[in-house]
């Protein structure tokens, strides 16, 4: 019987972070970790994480902890990252390239199988494996090859018109990183990426940092415990 719960979205955010250190606690060779060892390395309540690995279903031993191949299989499915999402990305410059680069994904089950630009000079260039195409080519493409996923990294100007075209091609799922909140029809699943928000965390905790070191020497912590990295 499964004991797995509903995950917020704060718990599947913080699912990757955990997925890393348990595979880096594989690579050492370890066959258990705690919950207190993951909160630690990422300074968390043990609590929070405990509840976050419920997600998956999978239960500690009481004074062993889990089970490491175990729980990579357990997030990794629960992720969905244990089966390929062939992905097409619209629009390589700067933040495309960047994310065709980047090899990680992969691993995690996200190909990028094509990538689609209007500009010719870039147009056959081969970077991470991932060709760049021309726009004329998209349509037949998407109902050719059938991606499940368009990563969108177009100017905000051709966003909706960019959503319009692969959804109408077939696409069910859109990866939005544009500033554009886009109007989809019922059926498609969008997430918008924004890097702000990090970026946004990061300066509170300078401010809060820079008000701790005025009043005292200790570390500030953020609002709710303990100086949380995520
Ligand atoms: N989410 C974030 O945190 C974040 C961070 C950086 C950039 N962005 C956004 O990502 C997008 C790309 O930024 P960038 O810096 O890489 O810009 P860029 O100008 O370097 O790249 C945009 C690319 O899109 C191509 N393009 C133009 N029209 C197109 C169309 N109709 N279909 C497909 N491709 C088209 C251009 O030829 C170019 O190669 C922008 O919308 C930007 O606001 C978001």
């Amino acid at each position: 019987m499964s004991t797995a719960r509903p995950a917020s979205l704060p718990t599947i955010k913080r699912l990757p972070s955990y997925l890393q250190i348990i595979e880096n606690a594989r690579d050492d060779g370890r066959e258990f970790i705690s919950g207190t060892v993951i909160a630690d390395e990422l300074e968390l309540e043990p609590i929070q994480v405990r509840k976050d690995l419920a997600v998956t279903g999978i239960v500690g031993k009481p004074r062993v902890g889990f089970s490491v191949s175990e729980l990579i299989e357990a997030i990794s499915a629960f992720l969905h990252w244990n089966k390929v999402n062939r992905s097409i990305l619209l629009g390589a410059g700067h933040l495309g390239t960047a994310l065709m680069g980047y090899s990680e994904f992969r691993r995690h089950g996200l190909s990028i199988i094509a990538a689609f630009d209007p500009s010719p000079e870039r147009h056959d260039l081969v970077i991470n494996e991932t060709r760049i195409l021309p726009m004329d080519d998209l349509d037949d493409f998407i109902r050719r090859e059938q991606p499940e996923i368009a990563i969108l990294t177009v100017p905000s100007s051709v966003a909706q018109q960019t959503a319009d075209q692969v959804i109408a091609a077939g696409v069910r799922s859109l990866w939005n990183f544009t500033n554009v909140k886009l109007k989809v029809p019922a059926g498609v699943v969008v997430q918008k990426e924004d890097l702000s928000s990090g970026y946004a965390v990061l300066s509170v905790k300078m401010g809060l940092a820079a008000h701790s070191a005025e009043c005292s020497d200790d570390p500030a912590p953020l609002p709710g415990g303990r100086t949380s990295t995520i």
